[in-house]
């Protein structure tokens, strides 16, 4: 057995394109050495892998491996997450804490999403990264660590630096030694595998069978671009474990799940993207205005029979595709839900054919994070992801959009 294929079936790796072999070969050649690694590549490729294989491959694997999420921590205090802060530095410093680098002493970070971190923290890291030196938060003296960087993102860094949100020489700096994750789509042999991976998955939790893919829907499967990658395709898998009753899935049933490409069928509940084409925010727009007019029937319906004295009952619509705008309703798909149970609509006559004219972009991303957040129980990360985006976009669009979030 190589020595890849054991790096796949110990961290549970599954492909075996040339380019992902190819991948997982620099990252096991550079693991002894202390270098820095950048690992690069679209969002759900499976950048996670490398740092960790990285880590376990390298004369630090006894020590620690810390890993950061640069996106989910607020800019006020990623540095002292970082780095450390002593007592009184700022309100609500009641005691001094250790930083990230201060407690992987010996061992190993892992900075995912590194383009979101702000412009300050960008010159602590290349601090640390030159020197071994940092500084606590409201401290003066400098403190040295023995720490191995691996960072990764997504984001093209030449294009943030030449927007002036990454610093050259920070890339240059992290980027030693770069490591490419290639994408779904210049793997699709890989595809079916990672299906029955994840259907497999699914069987066990469940104890029940495995689905499987008949010859055209693993074409289909092949074929679709895939932007969200392998994160996508395990959702995919998953939602159709669930919910599907037949355990041989056609091309017609794998359809309803995979969001359209360029026009045609809405697009399956959790599977959705922000800033896309034209045709995608229309059906964008549809879904918002079909929730939000059913919403504004159950209020309606609670209310008028609140008034009767009676008790609000709704009940279920006989025909949702009546409710959607003429224009989508040629190509109307049951849409899957990403939630266990899909939501009943109530039916009423109030409902017109005509979208509203006056919303905009930013009332329709305004609407999908609500409900992100909503279906999430208020969790960032499920929702972000759910939107394709990351912790710190949504956090900013949060704001930006003055959504009241409370999680
Ligand atoms: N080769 C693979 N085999 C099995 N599972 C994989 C593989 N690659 C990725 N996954 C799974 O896909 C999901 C997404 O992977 P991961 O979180 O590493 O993506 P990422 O590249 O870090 O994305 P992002 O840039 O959005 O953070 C995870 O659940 C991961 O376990």
């Amino acid at each position: 057995m190589t020595e890849i294929t054991t790096v796949k079936q110990r961290f549970g790796i599954i492909g075996n394109s040339p380019l992902l072999d190819r991948a997982l070969e620099v990252a096991l050649r550079v693991a002894p050495t202390d270098l820095t690694v950048l690992v690069t590549g679209e969002s759900g490729v499976g950048k996670e892998f490398f740092p960790q294989v990285i880590h376990a491959y390298s004369a630090r694997k006894h020590s620690k491996y810390i890993a950061v999420n640069c996106a989910a921590i607020p800019e006020g205090t990623i540095d002292s997450e970082l780095f450390g802060h002593e007592k009184g530095s700022f309100t609500g410093a009641v005691e001094a804490r250790k930083g990230y680098f201060e407690e992987a002493d010996g061992g190993t970070i892992f900075l995912d999403e590194v383009a979101e971190l702000p412009h300050p923290t960008q010159a602590r890291l290349l601090r640390v990264l030159q020197t071994g030196e940092y500084i606590r938060v409201g401290s003066s003296k400098v403190q040295k660590t023995n720490v191995r960087v691996v960072a990764a993102t997504n984001m093209n860094l030449q294009e943030a630096i030449a927007q002036g949100r990454f610093r050259e020489d920070l890339y240059y700096r992290l980027g030693t030694v770069p490591i490419t994750v290639p994408s779904l789509r210049e793997r699709p042999e890989d595809i079916p595998l990672l299906f029955r991976k994840f259907a497999a998955d699914v069987a066990v939790q469940y104890r029940m069978p495995a689905v499987t893919l008949d010859d055209a829907a693993r074409e289909m499967l092949k074929n679709y671009y895939w932007r969200g990658n392998i994160r996508q395709l395990k959702n995919v898998a998953e939602q159709i474990s669930a919910i599907e009753q037949t355990r041989v899935i056609t091309s017609e049933v794998l359809a309803k799940y995979l969001p359209p490409q360029g026009g045609g069928a809405p697009m399956a509940a959790g599977t959705m993207r922000m800033d896309d084409t034209m045709s995608t925010e229309r059906e964008l727009l549809y879904k918002v205005l079909f929730d939000m007019r059913a919403d504004i029937n159950d209020l309606k319906r609670m209310i008028s029979e609140l008034m009767k004295g009676g008790v609000p009952c709704p009940e279920p619509v006989r025909d949702v595709k009546a409710l959607l705008p003429t224009t989508a309703q040629s190509s109307y798909v049951p849409a899957v839900a990403s939630y266990p149970q899909p939501p009943v609509y109530a039916e009423s006559e109030e409902v017109t054919d005509e979208p509203p004219r006056e919303m905009t972009k930013a009332d329709m991303q305004r609407e999908q994070i609500i409900r992100a957040l909503r279906r999430n129980n208020g969790r960032r990360r499920e929702a972000a992801a759910e939107l394709f985006m990351s912790e710190r976009t949504l956090y900013r669009k949060i704001k930006e959009l003055g959504i009241e979030d409370n999680s």
